[in-house]
């Protein structure tokens, strides 16, 4: 390999030992230069070299000339400051930098480097300064907004403690607006914010957080591009700024799915080197009439039901999903419908694949580009395929479509483990009707390493498009009862009797759509 040409090497104290500091455009490092010496003529292979640290300059989040009284950040300790132009102490720059600790959680280290020049220190500064500046992926204004009501109602906290003084050393402005009501950020997003003012908006909260501000941003986008979001045949607009998640909710799955942990700190740091992760997004309909967005779950039956109930017990914080989650499982309704989906072609792989989609997959790169080429070649329009449609008419326990893993600390593999953040597709999952038994052992595989998916009750598809029609209509659901020739409460009793053997309970569920109670059940998803 070519050896990149260096900008900057000084012999410089760190911890009062002597160091070689090396600095090229890709990365800083320093060398103990007596224990190098030690082992010259010694090839030490691969691992890490005794006494040498590095760091890329894309992951270096700082750099800062130290004052001569301040405390000494390696050592905690106050500094005399020396009087002799000798004293190789004298003058200093500290580079705070990312550091990677538990798996996927990073944390911002630093490390101080010495020296008796001052000028010598100056160029340092400036050369990192430098290269930093050419890194331009990296946010330089930001809009935050801060729920101060979600999860733990601990929102506002996390951020002015643990992100605020991270964004402020990485020199990186703010404009923070903490919310007044539910859906403030998106009304503010959709019809007020400024945006040509920001890089991108920041989201301290949870999943449901996270929605409102997709819901502004997306919206907002199509209103300027004149796209019709009531229109299931238009093309939406990808939007051009990017949402950084703090993560402040209470199953905060957007963020644990895309960062690999619900940690306030890593997402800050994510955010401040400009990572990015482009994100598939569900349109909802009714009708003609657009309803939401979802990116992570949409679930009808169960999840819906747990949602339903845990929105009485929000006092409760995140534990009210746990106690929602067993009196549903409890009450063991099923839900009678159809379910019609169009499957995804190609090389778009199985929900039953033994793999896991992160930044830089393959599967999403090879989905976008084929996208763009199919957008050019005015390739055969969805309505063109309609004779693909598959159909499964039945009684469920559960209907879930996760456009992601879901994957949150409850379940840190997720509601299907190998979907993909940005191929195109939902993985829709089918939860048939069982026994209580057998639906607590699916559940419970949500937790462990056993597959979700290897029941006789579980049917799962990777999708781009899906429809479900309650087999009781929200509306017409007395017309029905009346066309069977029994009063509503002569039928319930019949299928109570019907059912008594496997303990079900047929009824109406709502959709569950990242967090919100969608108002339709007869819903269309693209
Ligand atoms: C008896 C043992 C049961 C264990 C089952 C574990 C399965 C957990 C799978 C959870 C998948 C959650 C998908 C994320 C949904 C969020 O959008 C939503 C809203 O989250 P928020 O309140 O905004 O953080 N949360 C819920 C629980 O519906
Ligand atoms: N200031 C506010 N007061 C009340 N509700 C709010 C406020 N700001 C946002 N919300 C709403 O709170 C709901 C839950 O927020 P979220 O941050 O997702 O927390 P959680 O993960 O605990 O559900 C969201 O649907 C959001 O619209
Ligand atoms: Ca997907």
């Amino acid at each position: 390999m070519e050896k990149q040409s260096r900008l900057l090497c000084s012999e410089l104290c760190v911890q009062r030992r002597l160091y070689e500091v090396t600095l090229n455009c890709a990365i800083l490092a320093w060398k103990d230069i007596q224990i190098a010496k030690k082992h010259t003529g010694r090839a030490i292979y691969g691992a890490v070299k005794a006494g040498s640290s590095c760091v890329p300059v894309c992951e270096i989040i700082a750099v800062q000339e130290k004052d001569d009284d301040t405390p000494c950040k390696n050592t905690g300790k106050w500094q005399k400051v020396p009087q002799s132009p000798a004293d190789p102490c004298q003058h200093a720059f500290t580079v705070f930098y990312v550091e990677r600790t538990r798996q996927h959680c990073w944390w911002c280290s630093n490390v101080t480097f010495h020296c008796s020049d001052h000028s010598l220190c100056l160029l340092w500064v400036q050369t990192i300064r430098e290269q930093l500046a050419l890194l331009t992926n990296r946010p330089k204004s930001l809009l935050v907004y801060i729920n101060p009501y979600g999860g733990k109602q601990r929102g506002k906290q996390i951020y002015d403690h643990k992100v605020a003084p991270i964004f402020s050393r990485a020199s990186i402005s703010t404009d923070v607006i903490v919310t007044e009501r539910a859906n403030h950020a998106r009304d503010h997003l959709k019809t007020e914010a400024d945006l040509k003012k920001y890089d991108g908006v920041v989201c301290v909260g949870g999943d449901g957080m996270f929605s409102e501000i997709m819901h502004g941003l997306v919206s907002r986008t199509q209103q300027e591009a004149g796209v019709d979001e009531n229109s299931m045949e238009e093309t939406l607009m990808p939007c051009g700024l990017r949402i950084g998640i703090i993560p402040a909710g209470s199953t905060d799955c957007i963020c644990y799915a895309t960062v690999g942990s619900n940690d306030p700190v890593t997402s800050a740091l994510h955010i401040i080197v400009g990572d990015s992760q482009a994100m598939d997004i569900c349109s909802v309909h009714n009708e003609d009439r657009f309803l939401r967005y979802s990116v992570s779950l949409l679930g009808y039956g169960f999840y819906g039901d747990v949602l339903t109930d845990s929105e009485r017990k929000r006092w409760m914080g995140p534990a009210r999903y746990d106690i929602s989650g067993v009196k549903t499982f409890l009450s063991h309704r099923y839900y009678e419908g159809t379910v019609s989906f169009l499957p995804a072609e190609g090389n778009l792989g199985s929900p039953r694949d033994k793999m896991q989609c992160r930044t830089g997959c393959s599967v999403c790169r090879q989905s976008s580009s084929d996208k763009l080429v199919s957008k050019n070649e005015d390739s055969v329009s969805d309505a063109e395929c309609q004779d693909t449609w598959t159909v499964i008419r039945g009684k469920f326990l559960a209907i879930n479509a996760a456009s992601m893993s879901c994957a949150c600390p409850r379940s840190p593999k997720g509601l299907s483990p190998s979907a993909h953040l940005a191929d195109g597709t939902t993985d829709l999952i089918l939860v048939r009707k069982c026994s209580r038994l057998d639906f607590l052992r699916h559940l419970l595989r949500h937790t462990n390493k056993d597959d979700q998916f290897d029941h006789s009750f579980v049917e799962v598809y990777r999708v781009k498009q899906f429809r479900f029609s309650p087999r009781y209509q929200e509306c017409d659901s007395e017309v029905d009862l009346r066309e069977s020739g029994v009063t509503g409460k002569r039928f319930l009793s019949q299928i109570c009797r019907e059912h008594r053997a496997c303990g079900c309970m047929p009824s109406q569920s709502n959709w569950n759509c990242d967090g919100e109670i969608l108002p339709h059940t007869a819903i269309q998803v693209r």
